[in-house]
């Protein structure tokens, strides 16, 4: 039996910082198997996280430095930990940061030169896992069900509640997934406006009342009738949704109470169109940790489906230990991307492996 020793890599939409994971993957009896050994974030400071933002707006000359050095930073998180911890690490799989994502123009883009990363660190990085499934005609995302599927296959539904909102589940014996919508971009853009990060369990918002008329609205958003596979973003964010929340004159509280019950109506539709049966729904992401919106959530779903919270670990880190176990089915030649999720031509075996100089 092979232990891989993998330093999993991950930052999400949010742009609240850089996850860190330290894996043990291995397969017994065709299963395979995880423990994370020991995580780590690195929040981005202010000068960063504008960076990161802004990346979307540059030249391509100003975003490739910007990649190099990226990727640099990324190598030295990534040694300063293993350092620090004195870890033994196989390789570093990384997922970088997503600055382009227009799968219909066949293209999506990743921040975080591996060359960089892995020389900075020196250690073997694998990266890059979506364009290769774009080249194949997919979406390029979400590609953490393949994760669920492996390790937290016993759910009827995993939910991650990140920037946005994405579900997986099996349908018809195939792994589907999409995104479902908004999650903390709108909640966090909303408390942006009073210099606070993020509302903390959701204590503004749950002190809101509804806004009949940006709910109606919210909920009307054409993507919502997509049917999926389907893929959105930052990118969907500010042409589509920041007009209605920038339109509405309303308070703080408000806007964040409304913005919570229209993202719990549409998990909810989703969900129940997805259930026959008494149903579990596990939930992971930043959103997990935002006590008014899983009690929302609850109450839209009803007694039928349960919400259920994993340890604080697996809720901040998932992401991370998936592009892990991603990078060993790519040191393994398996396929990590699906296409039954994607829409892919066919599933693959994608990330493309640097070596330290
Ligand atoms: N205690 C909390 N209460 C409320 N919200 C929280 C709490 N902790 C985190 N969050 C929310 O979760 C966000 C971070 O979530 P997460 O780290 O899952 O996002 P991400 O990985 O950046 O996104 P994505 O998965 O879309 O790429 C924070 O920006 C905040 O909005
Ligand atoms: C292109 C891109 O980076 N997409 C992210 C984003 O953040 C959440 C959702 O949109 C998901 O599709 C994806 O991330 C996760 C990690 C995924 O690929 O499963």
């Amino acid at each position: 039996m092979k232990m891989h020793k993998v330093l999993g890599l991950m930052s999400g939409t949010s742009l609240d910082g850089l996850d860190l994971a330290y894996c043990n993957i291995w397969e017994s009896n065709n299963k395979w198997h995880f423990s994370i050994a020991d995580t780590h974030s690195v929040s981005y400071d202010a000068a960063m996280r504008s960076k990161l933002k802004n990346a979307i707006t540059l030249p391509a000359e100003e975003l490739f430095v910007l990649n190099n050095s990226y990727g640099t930073w990324l190598g030295e998180q990534a040694k300063a930990f293993i350092n620090q911890k004195k870890m033994e690490v196989d390789f570093i799989s990384s997922h970088g940061h997503t600055v382009h994502h227009r799968p219909e123009k066949g293209l999506t883009y990743q921040m975080g030169s591996g060359q960089h990363l892995a020389n900075a660190s020196g250690h073997t990085t694998i990266c890059d896992f979506r364009t290769n499934d774009v080249a194949l005609g997919g979406q390029g995302a979400p590609l953490v069900p393949i994760g669920d599927r492996i390790f937290f296959g016993d759910y009827d539904f995993c939910l991650n509640l990140g920037g946005i909102s994405n579900i997986s589940f099996e349908h018809n014996g195939k792994r589907v997934a999409y995104d479902i919508g908004l999650a903390n971009m709108v909640l966090n853009y909303i408390t942006q406006k009073i210099d606070l990060a993020y509302d903390k369990d959701g204590a503004l918002a749950k002190t809101g009342s509804l806004n009949i008329d940006l709910l109606h609205r919210l909920n009307a958003l054409d993507y919502y009738k997509l049917p999926f596979p389907k893929s959105t973003g930052y990118e969907w964010f500010m042409e589509k949704v920041v007009p209605l929340v920038e339109g509405t004159e309303d308070s703080i509280e408000n806007l964040l109470h409304t913005c919570i019950h229209h993202i719990c109506e549409q998990l909810a539709i989703q969900v129940k169109e997805h259930t026959y049966k008494k149903s579990t729904l596990w939930v992971t992401g930043g959103g997990a940790l935002n006590g008014f919106l899983i009690q929302t959530l609850q109450e839209k779903l009803g007694a039928d489906v349960q919400v259920i919270k994993p340890p604080p670990t697996l809720i901040e880190f998932k992401e991370a230990l998936v592009f892990a176990l991603m990078g060993v089915l790519r040191m393994e030649r398996k396929t990590n991307v699906l296409c039954s999720v994607t829409g892919a031509k066919r599933d693959s075996s994608s990330g493309v492996k640097f070596l330290p100089h």
